[in-house]
């Protein structure tokens, strides 16, 4: 008996120490994890218990108020433990866009993506070079073309191709909107470019004195409007869409002209899947769901919102006229990227996406008309969130601060002849790998560096090389006769010609069925 109960009592002293082990060793694990990642600057948030973090006061249901009550307290980001998962939470629209910025970068402009809707950028561009081909054909040989204006030419293309891109089928009903889109993105940039009183004396701010806050709300309400009622239309056409396509046996990953609208509805659908937006976002995601904030709405305020298409159309379009125009004013580098589209592309072809890393020398031209030109000659203005040293000065917090790329691209202690329109410089082996977009070498920056670069590289880099690549494939330019090229600048946030680029295209491939 008693050995029984020595053996009950060593049986339970066993389980014990056991479980205490186990107790020691997942929290030692759980404390690892946690301490690895407490070196990185997280959130503040509420502590949590050993293992199972903050999980069992976390209750059910009414999650959202339970965040809305942290965020009261920790603010408007922070951490909690579930488990060992690390999750963040975000309650301030500033940061949801941060957010959601982030997502548009990874999700929308990732390679994969970009070539879902590839056939979309195509039909434009196809569009631009048939309106040109058809316009000029009566004079085809004549040597008399009718002179276009090559930064309207661009931007009606951009325009088109970015709204195509990003809900161009939800807006499919709304011709005249579009039509209008062009006339209030050029107002809007003229606003954005205007010196405004209140930055200066943001005492007077209250005053708008000069009406431009007046003005820029009303047109980025009118945005809101049709995005808005854009994002209602779709949601529909798209499950009946979708619908159609599952009847029909198509394979919708398939398809390559999906617009982004869309494909954030799939992603959004998909968002359990593993294909599925990481854990984070999908966090953040489930959280706006609660708060029964439209998510899509929101994801579409963020990809298509005005913000997103003038930066993608304005700067992209003066790339495509300041390219033109260096181009024209040296025609041996014309005849060069000339020669080597035809080697690429042929002469019995139109220009597509996959010939585009072939033609090295056009990049080169690319790239150095941006360090001539760079759209952002000061980039996107920062302030200084605290007191700092930068060069042995102190800089206030809340200073603003201008980068200025512009002098740098042309500093001649960095650059031979920074003056010379040269493309050579970028064809060297190890000069490609050193001057990318990336924004590492701070020597060359046309899109920007660190949190506030350009969101969208890939896809501007894909527009700029094909609308390029296809308007000097398909046509020889020439000045109208008896003009000077003039390649002053306009300053601006985006720095644009000064004259508008007016040249002659003639067509240049002999089979004509190419421009239709
Ligand atoms: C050739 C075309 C383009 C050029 C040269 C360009 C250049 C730039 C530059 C210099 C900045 C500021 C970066 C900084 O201050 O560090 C910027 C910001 C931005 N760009 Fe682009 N961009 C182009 C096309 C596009 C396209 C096609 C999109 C979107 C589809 C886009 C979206 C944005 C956005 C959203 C920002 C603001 C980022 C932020 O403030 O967080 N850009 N771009």
């Amino acid at each position: 008996m008693a050995s029984w109960v020595d053996d009950a009592s060593s049986n339970e002293t066993a389980i014990i120490t056991c479980f205490v082990a186990v107790f020691v060793v997942v929290y030692f694990a759980w404390n690892e994890n946690k301490s690895s990642k407490a070196n990185a600057k997280l959130p503040p948030g509420p502590r949590g218990l050993p293992v199972v973090g903050y999980l069992p006061f976390l209750g059910t249901t009414d999650l959202h108020k339970t965040f809305t009550e942290l965020s009261g307290v920790y603010g408007p980001i922070f951490k909690i433990w579930l488990g060992n998962k690390l999750c963040a939470v975000v309650s301030s629209p500033a940061l949801v866009k941060q957010v959601l910025r982030k997502l548009f970068v990874s999700k929308m402009m990732s390679n994969a993506t970009l070539d879902a809707c590839y056939a979309l950028r195509k039909q434009e561009v196809k569009n631009t070079i048939r309106d040109l081909y058809n316009n000029n054909k009566d004079n085809i040989g004549s040597g008399n073309g009718k002179p276009i204006d090559v930064g309207e030419l661009s931007i009606s293309t951009l325009v088109r191709v970015m709204q195509n891109m990003l809900w161009g089928q939800a807006l499919e009903t709304r011709e005249k909107e579009i039509t209008n889109l062009g006339a209030n993105l050029a107002e809007l940039m003229v606003l954005l470019g205007t010196p405004n009183i209140s930055d200066i004396f943001p005492v007077l701010s209250w005053l708008d004195m000069q009406g431009i806050e007046r003005r820029a709300e009303k047109i980025s309400l009118w945005f809101e409007n049709i995005i808005n009622s854009g994002v209602e239309q779709y949601r529909n056409k798209f499950s009946v869409v979708k619908g159609e396509e599952a009847a029909a046996g198509k394979n919708i990953e398939r398809s390559r002209n999906k617009d982004f609208l869309r494909l954030l509805l799939e992603l959004q659908e998909n968002e359990d899947s593993a294909s599925s937006i990481s854990m984070p976002c999908s966090w953040y995601v489930k959280q706006l769901d609660t708060k029964s904030c439209k998510i899509t709405a929101i994801y579409l305020r963020e990809a298509a919102s005005d913000d997103i298409i003038v930066a993608g159309t304005d700067t992209t379009t003066t790339m495509v006229e300041w390219t033109m125009a260096e181009l024209m004013q040296h025609p041996q580098v014309m005849k060069k990227v000339q020669e080597e589209l035809a080697q690429v592309v042929g002469m019995d072809s139109c220009v597509e996406e996959y010939h585009l890393p072939k033609v090295k020398y056009l990049d080169a031209v690319v790239k150095e008309t941006f360090r001539l030109h760079p759209a952002l000659p000061l980039l996107v203005p920062r302030t200084a969130s605290q007191n700092s040293n930068i060069g042995g000065y102190t800089i206030p917090n809340d200073t603003n601060l201008m980068l200025n790329v512009w002098a740098i691209h042309r500093d001649p202690q960095l650059w031979d002849n920074p003056l010379d329109f040269r493309p050579e410089r970028f064809l060297n082996d190890d000069i490609i790998s050193k001057f990318n977009y990336s924004g590492n070498n701070f020597q060359y920056l046309p899109f920007g560096s660190g949190r506030r670069m350009c969101a969208g590289i890939a896809l501007a880099e894909r527009m700029l090389m094909l609308v390029l690549a296809s308007l000097l494939h398909l046509f020889e330019w020439k000045l109208p006769p008896g003009t000077k090229l003039d390649l002053s600048e306009k300053y601006g946030i985006v720095m644009r010609k000064k004259e508008p680029l007016i040249a002659i295209p003639t067509p240049r491939l002999p089979n004509s069925d190419l421009y239709q």
